[in-house]
């Protein structure tokens, strides 16, 4: 039998085009559906500590709607804390408290984040959950994200230091899900992943 011909494996940076524009076109209605569903998700798998820390993401680009379970898990006394780009080194991420009435400011890519206040801010190794965005996964849990690596830096620099908190959780739409991800050495794989459809552990 005369195999079919089988088309090269896609580059990250042409899986990333894909996936952007996959998620950039779902509905207004099918990204509000996806953030409550994300919401129940999460408390149906995860039974956060008291007064938990979590670092989250203000969405962007399509990304999976976090307001709905940000509010939820405030209500529960939980504290987020959110991504700054780094001030001095610019290619790594601290993490700030957000509270309500947090001031913030928008970083080069016109994302929200809280202005810098260094007694707010959150070394990783204290937060107990980090949900992070990404572009891509696959169903061994590697994680493509924007292409910046800032977590990718963020998290090696840390990995070096401490290996138990806080527990790596990707957020994404079930769209964002592809075979097998191209990977290099300085991906950082995810434990767990939540869509709204599915709960993914490793
Ligand atoms: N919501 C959210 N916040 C986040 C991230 C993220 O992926 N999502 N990040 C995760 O790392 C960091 C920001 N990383 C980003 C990297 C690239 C682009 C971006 O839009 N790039 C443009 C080109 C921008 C330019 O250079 O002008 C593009 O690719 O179209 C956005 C965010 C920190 N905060
Ligand atoms: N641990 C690291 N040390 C040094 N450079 C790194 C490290 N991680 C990533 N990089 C650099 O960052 C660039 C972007 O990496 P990559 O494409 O994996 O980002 P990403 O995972 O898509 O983005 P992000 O983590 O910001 O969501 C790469 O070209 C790589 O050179």
């Amino acid at each position: 039998m005369v195999s079919k011909p089988q088309s090269p494996p896609l580059s990250r940076s042409q899986i990333r085009k894909n996936i952007r524009n996959a998620r950039k076109n779902l509905s207004k209605a099918e990204q509000e559906q996806a953030a409550k569903k994300i919401k129940v998700n999460f408390f149906q798998h995860k039974n956060p500590p008291k007064n938990a820390r979590i670092g989250l993401y203000l969405s962007n680009d399509g990304e999976l709607d976090t307001s709905n379970l940000i509010q939820s898990l405030r209500k529960e006394n939980h504290r987020i804390f959110l991504p700054i780009i780094h001030p001095f080194n610019g290619t790594s991420l601290l993490f700030q408290r957000y509270e309500e009435n947090s001031p913030m400011t928008q970083n080069r890519y016109a994302i929200l984040e809280p202005k810098l206040n260094c007694s707010h801010i959150c070394p990783l190794y204290e937060l107990d959950y980090l949900l992070m965005p990404l572009v891509a996964f696959d169903k061994s849990g590697n994680r493509l994200g924007m292409g910046g690596g800032y977590y990718d830096k963020t998290l090696a620099r840390y990995y070096r230091e401490h290996m138990q908190k806080p527990e790596l959780i990707g957020l994404a739409h079930d769209c964002q899900q592809v075979e097998l991800l191209p990977t290099e050495a300085w991906d950082v794989p995810l434990q767990q992943i939540i869509t709204p459809r599915q709960f993914y552990q490793w």
